[in-house]
């Protein structure tokens, strides 16, 4: 019996997603007569040590990844569990993504104590939420709203909802979802307002690159769907090259067939790409559809630079 070691981040979200993979994989490996146990180590991130700075300025988001990768390629864990949005384009040499499982809900949604909805808050309303790519859509959509930066992992993002007096803040519903806080969100924020970040709502599970057994068993757990749409997002986040000082939103669907059609046929993708201004006044927003995931997230990058981004690209790089 082979013990995988999965390396995971120490927040709440991290430990939480980590132990429902593993669950899931436990229940593939008696379907399909796998031999494999699982063990959690805990890593601590130069990610999770500087929390409270602001992290696209010292590096982005591969500071969350990179020692969990490291172990990885050392042989201290087999295996990690990532949000998907959180992954760096580009793997080590050497490490591999061994599955994208079924994505769960992408949007994003607002928390407020009284219940009100975008539309029901007071003028001016105070709003949380760290993400420009929030802040640009959330502006664009209601101009008069203050939104204020709040850090933290998800638990005390939802503290400083009360101690730090803003009537509402935005996290993606995924994180929420499985934590099993969904009680928590007030209303979800639909797609054609604010479109969420590349890859939210899917997680990847990284593994080395040569580790055959352990692929064949997370090849089973890879959803083709969420595989196929979540790269499309990534190509267009990777030829727009842009950090996380720009706001950037993307989302792919799996078109539907038309009714009677051959379920056999390729799949066809429909992406919708943004670029905006960081105070929401320009957004730039473009779908296309296509059966090449990678085809048509280069598409609508190239689309959506034609019609200025690069502009806005051009600015936040300055
Ligand atoms: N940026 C942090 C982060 N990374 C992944 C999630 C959870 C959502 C997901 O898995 O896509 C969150 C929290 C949030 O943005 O509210």
């Amino acid at each position: 019996m082979r013990t995988i070691v999965v390396g995971s981040r120490q927040s709440a979200l991290a430990l939480t997603q980590t132990g429902q993979v593993i669950d899931d994989l436990k229940r593939l490996c008696k379907e399909h007569g796998f031999e494999f146990d699982f063990e959690v180590k805990k890593i601590v991130t130069k990610g999770d040590r500087i929390l409270d700075v602001t992290l696209s300025k010292v590096g982005g988001k591969g500071l969350f990844v990179k020692e969990i990768e490291q172990a990885m390629l050392d042989g201290e864990i087999d295996m990690a569990v990532h949000s998907m949005k959180d992954m760096p384009s580009v793997l080590p040499e050497g490490l591999v993504n061994g599955a994208v499982p079924r994505r769960v809900d992408p949007r994003d949604c607002l928390i407020t104590l009284d219940g009100k909805n975008i539309d029901e808050l007071p003028q001016g309303a105070k709003v949380g939420t760290s993400s420009l790519r929030r802040s640009s859509q959330l502006k664009a959509y209601r101009p008069d709203l203050t939104l204020e930066p709040v850090r933290g992992n998800i638990d005390s993002r939802l503290k400083k909802l009360e101690t730090e007096g803003f009537q509402a803040i935005l996290l993606a519903a995924a994180g929420l979802h499985r934590m099993g806080w969904e009680d928590r969100i007030t209303a979800y924020i639909p797609v054609e307002t604010c479109l969420p970040a590349v890859g939210q709502g899917a997680l990847g599970i990284e593994c080395r690159g040569d580790d055959e057994e352990l692929l064949k068993l997370l090849a089973l757990y890879n959803d083709k769907e969420s595989e196929l749409t979540v790269a499309a997002e990534r190509k267009f986040l990777g030829v727009l090259n842009g950090g996380c000082q720009v706001p950037i939103g993307a989302y792919a669907v799996l078109a539907k067939a038309p009714e009677g059609d051959s379920p056999a046929g390729p799949n066809v993708i429909q992406l919708t790409g943004m670029v905006g201004s960081p105070e929401g006044d320009v957004i730039l927003k473009e779908t296309m559809s296509d059966t090449d995931p990678l085809q048509l997230g280069e598409d609508v990058a190239r689309k959506l630079i034609e019609r200025g981004a690069e502009k806005i690209l051009e600015q936040a790089r300055e």
